[in-house]
């Protein structure tokens, strides 16, 4: 019986959290004792399919060395850039032989399992990489910079894109490179390699797959996390 392919997940930790607005990068707040950043770590490395991390650490960080997880044989630290694309592509350049690489936000502690073994599941089916995602519940609204509403965006086929991101290692590797060497807005994979015409598939994911971001999310992961078993 042939045994489930196994992955490299690269996860960007090296930002500094400023919406945050907390005394230390977001990703070294404390939920139920462990860090953000530990609670991401281990719940994908919970999943039999992936077999190493590689963390893109803030070459400046004061806290990931003190962490028993930065001593794991399955975590291999990178050091992190200026953007979140810089710290995924150092990432992905670090990583020798791979076919397919999975991204997904140290900032996003509450990825359920079956939601990673869906997007991994396409891999199977497809050449084409995929994304977590979820789709827009609110009414969305186009704004002008005084608040004022230009007009109400169609919602019909909107999602929210989520991480992991799941795409060919050499094809993300050369399409986020080249859209970074030109000056491209690279804010998630996806952005990457839509931008050299490939094609990505969205995968529906949960929306407690929150990423941490402003004060009021902490405590929504904190909540996502104590009730995963029944979300
Ligand atoms: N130069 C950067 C910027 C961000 N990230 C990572 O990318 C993920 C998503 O980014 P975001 O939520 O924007 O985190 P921050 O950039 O830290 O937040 P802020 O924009 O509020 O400063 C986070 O895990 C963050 O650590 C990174 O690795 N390198
Ligand atoms: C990658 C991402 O989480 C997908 O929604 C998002 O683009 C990250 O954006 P950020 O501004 O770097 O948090």
């Amino acid at each position: 019986m042939s045994t489930a392919p196994l992955y490299t997940v690269v996860v960007p930790a090296a930002g500094i959290g400023q919406r945050m607005q907390a005394d230390r990068p977001k990703q070294y707040l404390t939920i139920a004792g462990k860090t953000i950043l530990e609670h991401t770590l281990e719940n994908l490395y919970a999943h039999p399919q992936i077999e190493q991390i590689i963390v893109a650490i803030n070459p400046l960080d004061q806290y990931f060395d003190s962490l028993p997880i930065a001593s794991k044989t399955w975590v291999k630290r990178v050091d992190g850039g200026g953007e979140r694309a810089d710290s995924v592509l150092a990432g992905l350049n670090s990583i020798q032989n791979a076919d397919w690489v999975l991204v997904h936000d140290a900032a996003r502690p509450c990825l359920a399992q079956d939601d990673l073994s869906k997007l991994l599941a396409t891999a199977e089916h497809s050449e084409h990489g995929a994304i977590l995602a979820c789709r827009v519940r609110d009414t969305m609204k186009r704004g002008n910079t005084s608040h004022d509403i230009l007009h109400t965006e169609s919602r019909d086929n909107l999602w929210h894109a989520l991480t992991p991101q799941f795409f060919p290692l050499d094809a993300l590797r050369s399409a986020l490179g080249q859209a970074m060497a030109q000056g491209i807005a690279i804010t998630d994979e996806a952005s990457a390699i839509e931008w050299a015409q490939g094609k990505v598939h969205l995968v529906e994911g949960r929306s407690s797959n929150i990423k941490v971001t402003q004060p009021e999310d902490l405590h929504l992961a904190e909540f996502y996390l104590q009730h995963k078993a029944t979300l």
